[in-house]
């Protein structure tokens, strides 16, 4: 199979699994960090997918862990919260290691000689030359910019982090973290049940897809991460506008755009009530291009992908974006639409979110990528 953006997704229900199998020496190096020195609240600073990657697995964080962790994007760490975030166990992510946003963070970092982590899918990444304390999160080799795979196993990291912390710190019960790793190891099984399900989904709604002029996604909890990931691969992909709500707000104001052509998207996992199921019920009556993934048993309509094994809230991002990283994928394949507007190139050389070094970068990634597969 062609290293695509599909194949990547194709992979990450298995790559989870062998990276949940060997989560001791995958964190080892980070926890260790963590652990020697005596700092206890985090900082993630990130952006793009590594951001919402974050985002996604703050609930997890929050809940197996006694102290505090914080999100925040390159601009407001820069912008608004530096100073109050300085006695925080730093972690700066970056996929590519080539942002240069998170760049720019790290010279202040060690102009200031504050410590910090770099969590990177490459380690030859230009931001590699800033920092010793560089940590590969167990992506691998993910040679498609429109990251996917990299995405779940950003996720599924931050998560065995916290669950390793608060076991050695005996913070977390034999128990706790028993029953938490084989939540993690289900929620892999229904990444792949996802994907399944989302290539029959687009098989159905072949025309109805190919058609989404615009688009709205709707999620809660960790969930409205997976939406703004969802949103942030439709726009980059598929190139249609999309904004991304969480199922309150949704009905607050931007549900009163809505016409017979918007495609709506909802995620109904983990909840504890009905009410996103009726507020799905309820766009129904406005637009037929409505779809939702959920763990209950509702109606089985059309354009639904039922996932049967109900999780807690803050284990479901670990699969529900595969419905999204699908279409993205497939859809923007069959339209041919990966190319950007004829302009584009002139926005992107006079601003770049990535080094000058960026293209070489992903071309011997590339190259590495196809020296292993010649063994
Ligand atoms: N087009 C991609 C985005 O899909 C991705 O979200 C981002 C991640 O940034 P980083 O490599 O810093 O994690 O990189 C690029 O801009």
């Amino acid at each position: 199979m062609e290293k695509d953006m599909e194949y990547y997704i194709q992979v990450s229900g298995r790559i989870m699994k062998d990276n949940l199998d060997k989560r001791k020496s995958l964190t080892k190096k980070i926890c260790d960090w963590y652990l020697d020195q005596d700092k206890e609240d985090i900082c993630l600073i990130a952006s793009g997918s590594s951001l919402n990657a974050a985002y996604a697995a703050r609930p997890f964080l929050l809940k197996y862990s006694k102290f505090d962790i914080s999100v925040l994007s390159t601009v407001e760490y820069l912008d608004v919260y530096r100073e109050r975030e300085k006695n925080r166990f730093t972690i700066l992510i970056s996929q590519s290691g080539c942002s240069t946003n998170i760049i720019e963070i790290m010279r202040g970092l060690n102009k200031e000689h504050q410590p910090f982590v770099l969590l990177t899918g490459n380690e030859n990444g230009s931001a590699s030359r800033y920092t010793d304390h560089l940590v590969e999160y167990g992506v691998g080799n993910e040679t498609i910019d429109y990251v996917t795979l990299g995405y779940s196993t950003l996720i599924e990291f931050l998560m065995l982090m916290i669950l390793e912390i608060g076991f050695q710190k005996r913070e977390i019960s034999d128990q706790e973290y028993e029953t938490a790793v084989s939540q993690i190891r289900n929620a892999c099984e229904m990444q792949e049940l996802c994907l399944m399900q989302a290539k029959e989904l687009v098989q159905k709604r072949y025309q109805d897809l190919l058609c989404m002029g615009k688009a709205i996604l709707v999620g809660d909890g960790a969930n409205l991460a997976t939406v703004r990931e969802g949103a942030l691969k439709f726009q980059e992909t598929l190139k249609v506008p999309t904004v991304y709500y969480e199922s309150e707000e949704f009905i607050h104001g931007p549900d009163m755009q809505l016409t017979p052509d918007y495609s709506v998207f909802f995620i109904d996992c983990g909840k504890t009530s009905d009410r996103l199921y009726d507020i799905y019920k309820a766009t129904l009556l406005i637009t037929e291009h409505c779809y939702m993934i959920t763990d209950q048993v509702h109606d089985k309509r059309d354009g639904q992908i039922w996932i049967p094994c109900r999780l807690p809230a803050e284990i479901t991002p670990l699969y529900t974006a595969a419905l999204f990283q699908y279409i993205a994928a497939h859809v923007t394949k069959e339209k041919n639409n990966f190319t950007c507007h004829p302009l584009f190139s002139r926005m992107e050389q006079a601003v770049s979110p990535k080094t000058e070094d960026y293209d070489r970068i992903m071309k011997e990634k590339l190259e590495r990528s196809r020296r292993e597969e010649n063994g």
